[in-house]
This record gives C-alpha cells, sequence and structure tokens, in this order.
C-alpha cells in the first residue's frame, strides 16, 4: 500500500465496455442501457495529499490532452470537493494525477479519475459515508462513475446506476487502440439513429477465453455505428484489430473511439500490439490484463507500469 502518513497513492484503471446495449431513450435524453464492463490493467495514478486548499497537477504522457480543461472542471477535483461536502470539512486536498489513459476515449479515463479520488479520501480522511450516499455522489459525477468505484467486472444496467457482479470471467487479454480522434459522449449518443434491440447476455458462464469470445461475437455495442458516422477511422480500427493474428474478437467500449481485441495468453496480446504498432505508429495501443477484481490501492503499487508503453 503506497499510503505514509501524508499522501494516498490510488489506482484508476481503465473501464472497457465488452458489450454495450442500448434499450431505451428516456426523456431527459439519458438512454437505458445493459453492459458488460470490465477493467484493463491500464491506469491512471492519483496522489493525495493533504492542504487546506484544493489544487490538481496533471502529469504523465496523456496530459497535455487535459491542458485546455480548466483544473476546476477536471473531474478528479470536483469529486474532491463533492466529497470534502459530504464529509463537512473546511480543508481541501493536493491532487497529483498521472494521466495515461487516452482523454475522451470510451474507456472511462475520467470516471476511473473521480472513482480514484472518492477511494483515496475515505483513506485518507478515514470518512467513511453510507453505501446510498457514495452511489449517489458517483453517480451525479457521471453515469461511468458508480461502475468504476465499484471496480470489477460488472453488468451494468439503468444509466449505469445499476450494478449486478457478472458471471465469473476467465483470464484473457485485450489489446486496446485508439486511432488518436477524441470522441464526445453525448455527441456520440445524438447520433445514435435510435433503434433499440434486446440485450444479448452471456448465456453460460464462459469456461476460456474463446468461449467467452464466441458468446461475445453475438452481443453488440450499439453505439459504433453513430461513433463511425463521426470519426470513420474507428472502422479502420476495427478491421485492423479483427485481422491481427490470434485475435478472438474485436468491438468498440463505450461511445469510442478506443477498440479493443480480445486474446487468450499475453504472448498473443503482445505481440499484436506491436504489429499493429508498427503498421499505426501514431495510434494509441496497448496490451493490457482485464482485471476482474481492482484493489485500487494494491494496483497503485505495482511495479508493472501499466501505462500503456
Ligand atoms: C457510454 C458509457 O461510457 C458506457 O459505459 C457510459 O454510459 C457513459 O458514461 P459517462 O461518460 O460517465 O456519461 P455522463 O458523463 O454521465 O454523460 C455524458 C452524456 O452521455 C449521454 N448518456 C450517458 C449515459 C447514459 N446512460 N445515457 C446517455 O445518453 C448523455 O447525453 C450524457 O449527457
Ligand atoms: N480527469 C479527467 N480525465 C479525462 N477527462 C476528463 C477529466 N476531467 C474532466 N474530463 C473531461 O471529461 C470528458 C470525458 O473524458 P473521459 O476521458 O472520461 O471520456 P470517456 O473515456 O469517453 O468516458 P466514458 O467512457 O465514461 O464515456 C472530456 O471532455 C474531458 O475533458
Amino acid at each position: 500500500m503506497t499510503t505514509s502518513e501524508k499522501t494516498v497513492c490510488v489506482a484508476a484503471p481503465a473501464k472497457v465496455n465488452l458489450t454495450l446495449h442500448l434499450t431505451a431513450r428516456r426523456d431527459d435524453g439519458y438512454h437505458i442501457l445493459e453492459s458488460l464492463v470490465v477493467f484493463a490493467g491500464i491506469l491512471d495514478r492519483i496522489t493525495l495529499e493533504p492542504a487546506d486548499t484544493f489544487s490538481l497537477v496533471i502529469e504523465g504522457p496523456q496530459a497535455h490532452n487535459l491542458d485546455a480543461l480548466n483544473p476546476v472542471d477536471n473531474i478528479a477535483l470536483r469529486a474532491a470537493r463533492r466529497m470534502a461536502a459530504l464529509a463537512g470539512r473546511k480543508d481541501g486536498v493536493r491532487v497529483v494525477l498521472e494521466k495515461n489513459i487516452p482523454v475522451s476515449a470510451g474507456i472511462g479515463g475520467g470516471s476511473a479519475d473521480a472513482a480514484a479520488v472518492l477511494h483515496g479520501l475515505i483513506r485518507l480522511w478515514s470518512f467513511y459515508p453510507t453505501k446510498a450516499a457514495l452511489h449517489e455522489l458517483a453517480l451525479g459525477l457521471g453515469a461511468d462513475v458508480p461502475v468504476c468505484l465499484q471496480g470489477r467486472s460488472t453488468i451494468m444496467e439503468g444509466i449505469g446506476d445499476i450494478l449486478h457482479e457478472a458471471p465469473p470471467l476467465p483470464g484473457f487479454w485485450l489489446v486496446l487502440a485508439n486511432p488518436g480522434v477524441e470522441v464526445s459522449t453525448p455527441l456520440v449518443f445524438r447520433a445514435h439513429a435510435g433503434d433499440f434491440l434486446p440485450p444479448i447476455r452471456l448465456t453460460d458462464t464462459p469456461r476460456s477465453a474463446e468461449d467467452m469470445a464466441v458468446q461475445l461475437r453475438k452481443g453488440r455495442n450499439d453505439l459504433t455505428a453513430a461513433a463511425i458516422s463521426l470519426e470513420p477511422v474507428i472502422g479502420e480500427c476495427l478491421a485492423l484489430l479483427t485481422a491481427l493474428p490470434s485475435c478472438l474478437l474485436a468491438r468498440m467500449s463505450g461511445s469510442g473511439a478506443t477498440c479493443w481485441a480480445l486474446f487468450s495468453t499475453e504472448y498473443e496480446a503482445r505481440t499484436a500490439a506491436k504489429a499493429l504498432r508498427t503498421a499505426k505508429p501514431a495510434w494509441w495501443v496497448a496490451a493490457a490484463p482485464a482485471l476482474h477484481t481492482v484493489d485500487p490501492f494494491g494496483l497503485a503499487d505495482s511495479p508493472v507500469s501499466f501505462t500503456g508503453i
């Protein structure tokens, strides 16, 4: 655990939607969805230090993509302020964010950061809100924050607020590829044609990565066509991932543009990632294991870099 007397270090792993079925649109514009979510060993890292005021420092390979954002609008800082309000605290916290996850990429980087801040402040402040209060705070920050807070393979329903434990899943590896375009989640939802089909769930507990891929193949990401209509390069990304040797299945995550390819082994995933990096040197490409249960403090301490490089 990277917790000294004065600082807490927390991991914020990327979220990956293995399926994303939209089943309805609410009057307020939000969509009812059903999604099988896992986490991948690609992380932002957050360090929290006690301070009189709230401040944020962003570093790491993806930091420049947040340069234009006013720090007070950063979801990590918003999460900290709301937690302080819930705790009735008058002091602040200094947040250091190591940004490794691409921004506006469909793999929940901001949501993961927010969830990590909440975990970290619970520890730093020894403040234990009720489960209901914490869930409400998380959902108020964004639809993906509750699942990130949960930090384990989950079937997500409602607008992202209803969470069920996923069936036991096998170990597997992912290659994540982002073709270098930021995609706005609201714009992708808006571009969705509005046809709703029933969700396709895993029928049996998958015995292997291959078995899981066979079952997932019947499932969908219902935002794919909308995202491709906004950024056609996502179609190319999916085609290249699908064609990688040993790839069992490729799909888009969330509202894109990041797509994933599923592999049985680390060796296959790393070999495929290397080939894709050679073909597309300007893209962000990472090989990562699926993490079925996230220990946000233990993972932050991991000697493995988990930064996607
Ligand atoms: C698409 C997913 O990434 C799947 O995991 C999430 O549902 C999106 O989660 P998120 O980025 O945390 O979403 P929010 O920040 O709450 O919402 C951004 C925008 O996405 C759209 N949105 C989001 C979630 C949802 N269930 N229905 C929606 O229509 C809304 O237009 C909303 O204004
Ligand atoms: N800490 C943060 N990390 C990333 N984006 C942030 C952060 N704070 C605020 N944002 C803003 O949030 C928006 C969405 O960013 P994020 O990287 O979370 O998108 P995403 O991966 O598509 O999320 P999701 O998959 O949950 O829809 C961007 O406009 C970005 O400027």
